[in-house]
């Protein structure tokens, strides 16, 4: 979590997204992330979960408001390659196999296969799929496919990991697995995450923050803090105090829906 003295990596201060139809699809999004934080952003379709994360991506401009790096250790700002994007579909090519797939981001920013040999070994060890290296997409599972869309976010070591509802698509046992996998690298390599979710227990298992929001216009209406340690396993997943957050949760959701403030 961020500790009080250290900057935020990124700050949105009143930040807008108006599309050329009109429709207002954000509405003053102000929200530091901190060094590693893990935030989810939680609503209903439509309430601009993935504009608010495309926005902090760079990969559409704001209408107005202020989206501000921190400064990294070299003194540059946070370029593209301190950014990891995972999307809900793998979005794998499917004529090369995992390694080159994973290697794709390096090649991209001009680093040869052989230079690239050993972090993206390392990050295919992360994800636990070392020994698939050598197959095509076809080959796997869709919880693997996903895995291999991480290891290719974090090949460049980002420090802010942008998840647009990566686990959607997967059946529940294969959904907890990655859950438990996605939280035990993100505690060893100490990235911050931010991850798009419709699921209440999802973002509870896996936040220390949760931005709760609300469509029409798209906007914030809550954050919820999970002050639970990590690391979080099955014990938390069953435990009266999971259901305690979960409750409190649905409730803001709820309340957001018909308009009501939830007072925290
Ligand atoms: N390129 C676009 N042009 C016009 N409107 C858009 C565009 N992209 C999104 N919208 C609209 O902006 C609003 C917010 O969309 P956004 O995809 O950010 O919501 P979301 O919370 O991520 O939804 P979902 O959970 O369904 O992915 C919606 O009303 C959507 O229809």
């Amino acid at each position: 979590m961020a500790a009080a003295s250290t900057p935020p990596l990124v700050s949105l201060r009143q930040v807008s997204k108006r599309f050329a139809n009109g429709t207002l699809a954000l509405q003053g999004m102000s929200l530091d992330c901190g060094e590693h934080d893990f935030i989810s952003f939680l609503g209903p379709s439509g309430c601009g979960k993935s504009t608010a994360l495309r926005l902090i991506a760079g990969l559409t401009r704001s209408s107005s408001g202020e989206i501000a790096w921190s400064r990294t250790n070299s003194g540059a700002s946070t370029s593209d390659r301190e950014l990891g994007f995972v999307f809900q579909e793998p979005t794998l090519m499917p004529w090369a196999k995992v390694f080159d797939n994973v290697w794709l981001p390096l090649k991209l920013a001009g680093m040869s296969r052989d230079a690239a040999a050993p972090v993206v070994t390392q990050v295919l060890e992360m994800v636990g799929l070392s020994r698939f290296a050598d197959v095509y997409p076809r080959e796997l599972s869709g919880g693997m496919k996903m895995r291999v869309s991480i290891a290719r976010a974090l090949v460049t070591r980002p420090r802010l990991l942008l998840m647009d509802e990566p686990f959607a698509a997967l059946d529940e046992m294969t959904r907890i697995k990655l859950n438990n996998d996605l939280l035990s690298i993100w505690r060893e390599h100490r990235f911050s995450v931010i991850f798009v979710t419709h699921s209440v227990y999802e973002s509870v298992y896996l936040s220390n923050r949760i931005v709760v929001m609300a469509p029409r216009p798209g906007r914030v209406v809550d954050e919820i803090r999970i002050d639970e340690p990590y690391p979080r396993g099955e014990a938390f997943r069953t435990s009266t105090r999971y259901n305690a957050h979960c409750t409190a949760v649905s409730q803001s959701l709820h309340g957001a829906l018909h308009g009501v403030d939830i007072d925290h």
